[in-house]
């Protein structure tokens, strides 16, 4: 008996010794650490405060008059580095202007330039101007989306002023070619976007396409365009399709300062673009863009939507411009959209996207053709200051080169 009491006072000795070690070690781990001091620190006990003493030291000290003050001679450093925090407004950019862009982003036409252009030229150059020839001319023109009728005029043409001409140098061939390609696209179309309302409220600009084309791209580059002219631009954020499209949409226009006006995702589209009108209305603001959205399957459904955007837009004000934006690589295709939209809205001005990343730079010569509606805007780049005002003499220089 006396040994299992012995075996069980030692067990208890062992347990407890083990507990506090743990413990301990536990303890340790949870302390900082500490550097040993220096110097032993002794320290009085504070005092007892007594009645009338301060809670604290006088923050008014004794005034001093400005001649009793030495202003310090040399400025020294601050003992220690001052963090100062601070929560920084966005940054607004400035947009580059607008004027010359085409001209400046014409590199990016290089596809279209090799395809067609040199292409054209080339053949034209050769000393035996032959059917073959001719053919070949009018393959590329059509390889490049110039589209069958526009082709048949630019080759006629061309047969005829070459054969006047007689002997050809290049730089007349460039100059005969240039004039050509230069009628089809219709030189003297107005192609301002028409922002401006006339009236004592906001233009007014409607941006449609099918999704995917370039949409709200084009539209934030657009307001960039238009801060960039000094104008005061709020967005209304009508395509409620793609979740992601209103959040794009307002980063563009926060970039410049512009405002979004947006609703829940899937939301009516016309009582937000009705919105984004009346607060650029009560604003003040100069012109009022709407994305729209475009990925609808019927054209019933379509129609319904576009007309009800308009129909609820007008009756603040009368819409400034109808803009379609197409994507120039989806070819055939962005013309059959082009019909479809031109049925079902009054377009009044085409954006022809991603012209960088194709070789059939003719789709802008066929689509004029299709709707009768300019060209006004091209896209060349993902960028922001990539949207350009399309000014035909520049474009068919770009595509003819130097
Ligand atoms: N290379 C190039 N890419 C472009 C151009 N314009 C737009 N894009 C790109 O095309 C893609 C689609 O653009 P979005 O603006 O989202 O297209 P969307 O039509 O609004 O489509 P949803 O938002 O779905 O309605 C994006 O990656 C853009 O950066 C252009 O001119 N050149």
């Amino acid at each position: 008996m006396e040994i299992v009491i012995l075996a069980v006072v030692i067990a208890v000795v062992v347990f407890g010794a083990l507990g506090g070690l743990v413990v301990g070690s536990r303890r340790k781990k949870r302390l900082p650490p500490q550097a040993p001091p220096a110097t032993p620190d002794i320290t009085a006990p504070p005092a007892e405060p007594h009645v009338g003493d301060e809670a604290e030291t006088p923050r008014d000290e004794a005034r001093r008059t400005i001649e009793e003050v030495d202003l310090p001679l040399v400025e020294t450093e601050p003992s220690a580095p001052v963090v100062e925090e601070f929560v920084r407004a966005p940054e607004i950019e400035v947009p580059e202007p607008t004027a010359g862009r085409l001209v400046r982003l014409r590199a990016r036409l290089s596809r279209s330039q090799n395809a067609l252009g040199k292409g054209l030229l080339t053949l034209l150059s050769r000393e035996h101007l032959d059917e073959d020839t001719w053919e070949e001319v009018e393959d590329t023109l059509l390889t490049a989306d110039v589209g069958v009728q526009p082709t048949q005029e630019l080759v006629e043409r061309l047969r005829e002023r070459v054969k006047v001409l007689g002997t050809r140098t290049p730089g007349e061939l460039r100059g005969l070619l240039r004039e050509e390609l230069l009628t089809l696209l219709v030189p003297d179309f107005d192609r301002t976007v028409n922002t401006e309302s006339g009236l004592d409220t906001p233009g007014i600009v409607m941006v449609v396409g099918v999704n995917g084309t370039g949409k709200t791209t084009t539209t934030g580059k657009l307001a960039r365009v238009l801060v960039a002219d000094g104008k005061n631009v709020v967005l209304g954020a009508a395509d409620t399709f793609r979740a992601a499209a209103a959040d794009q949409l307002q980063t563009w226009g926060e970039r410049v300062g512009a405002r979004t006006v947006r609703g829940p995702e899937g939301g009516d589209p016309a009582s937000i673009a009705f919105d984004a009108v009346k607060e650029g209305i009560q604003e003040g603001a100069d012109v009022v863009l709407i994305d729209t959205a475009g990925r609808l399957h019927t054209k019933t459904g379509l129609m319904d939507e576009l007309g009800k955007v308009k129909r609820v837009v007008e009756k603040h004000a009368p819409l400034d411009e109808v803009l379609l934006v197409l994507d120039a690589t989806t070819g055939q295709n962005g013309l059959v959209q082009a019909r479809v939209f031109a049925e079902v809205v009054d377009i009044t001005g085409i954006v022809l996207t991603k012209l960088d990343g194709t070789a059939k730079g003719g789709i802008v010569i066929a689509v004029q053709r299709e709707l009768g509606v300019p060209v006004k805007l091209v896209g060349l780049g993902e960028g922001a200051d990539d949207l350009a005002p399309f000014d035909p003499e520049a474009f068919v220089d770009a595509l003819l080169g130097d």
